[in-house]
């Protein structure tokens, strides 16, 4: 019988950051002293009600075992060829001793804040539903090619963050149904909403940014160095 409070962690880190133009995956790139993936663990070893940690890598990954990782919560499982499949990877590596949530988050994320995670789950938990984080659209949003043809009303707009919590057996069906249909799935709540399950939305910091393109890497180190010194005193 699982416990109804039981989480495990799942960190997407199979990507090969084409955006990044690097010359390896930008989960590996070095900032404020350790890779962006060992920063990203480390936010999340500080989580005492994590029960695991699934990182799904790419099959050849040739780095991860190169790292300094000191969590024995830590595992690893193989992605796949899009993100959503690295999840539903993990998901069915999980299947054997399921947990009762899924904490989704990306590798890409190290600078996520560790009090906006642990009021997700808090939230989730009390409301017994999933929920993500998200940040507020700040700037007006255009919609068009070449030239702006639309003014998008931005009242109600967030932009998805992660970490996303969700029950495992809903996610788990809501996926490979939605990866089943054909549907374009970018996030764990995209799925859901495939599913028609509720997402609770939850803000979160906006300096939570994925690491995606290369003029990301100076404001991430900068903040992360931040982070370290702030916690160093
Ligand atoms: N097949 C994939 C693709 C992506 N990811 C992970 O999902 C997170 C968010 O994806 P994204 O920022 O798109 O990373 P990449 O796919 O590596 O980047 P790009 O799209 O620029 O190639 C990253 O931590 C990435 O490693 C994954 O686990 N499996
Ligand atoms: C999951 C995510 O980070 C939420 O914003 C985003 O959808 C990942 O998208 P990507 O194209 O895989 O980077």
């Amino acid at each position: 019988m699982t416990n109804k409070f039981t989480i495990a962690a799942i960190v997407p880190a199979a990507g090969v950051g084409s955006r990044m133009q690097h010359t390896t995956p930008k989960q590996y790139i070095s900032l404020a002293g350790k890779t962006i993936l060992e920063h990203t663990l480390a936010k999340l070893s500080q989580l005492q009600q994590l029960n695991s940690i699934v990182v799904a890598l790419s099959e050849t990954d040739p780095y991860f075992d190169d790292l300094t990782l000191a969590d024995p919560r830590i595992v690893r499982a193989i992605g796949g060829k899009e993100r959503a499949d690295s999840v539903l990877n993990s998901l069915l590596f999980l299947a054997a001793n399921p947990p009762a949530w899924v904490l989704v988050h990306d590798a890409a994320r190290p600078l996520v804040d560790i009090a906006d995670i642990e009021r997700l789950i808090a939230q989730c938990m009390q409301a017994d539903e999933g929920g993500i984080l998200a940040s507020k659209v700040k700037d007006t949003i255009k919609r068009g090619q070449s030239h702006a043809q639309q003014t998008v009303p931005r009242d109600d707009l967030w932009q998805a963050l992660t970490p996303q919590l969700f029950k495992y057996d809903e996610l788990k069906t809501a996926l490979q149904s939605a990866l089943n249909s054909g549907a374009t799935i970018t996030d764990e709540a995209s799925a859901m909403e495939w599913a028609n399950k509720p997402v609770k939305l939850v803000a979160g910091r906006s300096d939570n940014i994925k690491i995606t393109t290369p003029e990301d890497l100076d404001l991430a180190g900068f903040l992360l160095q931040k982070q370290n010194n702030e916690s160093a005193t």
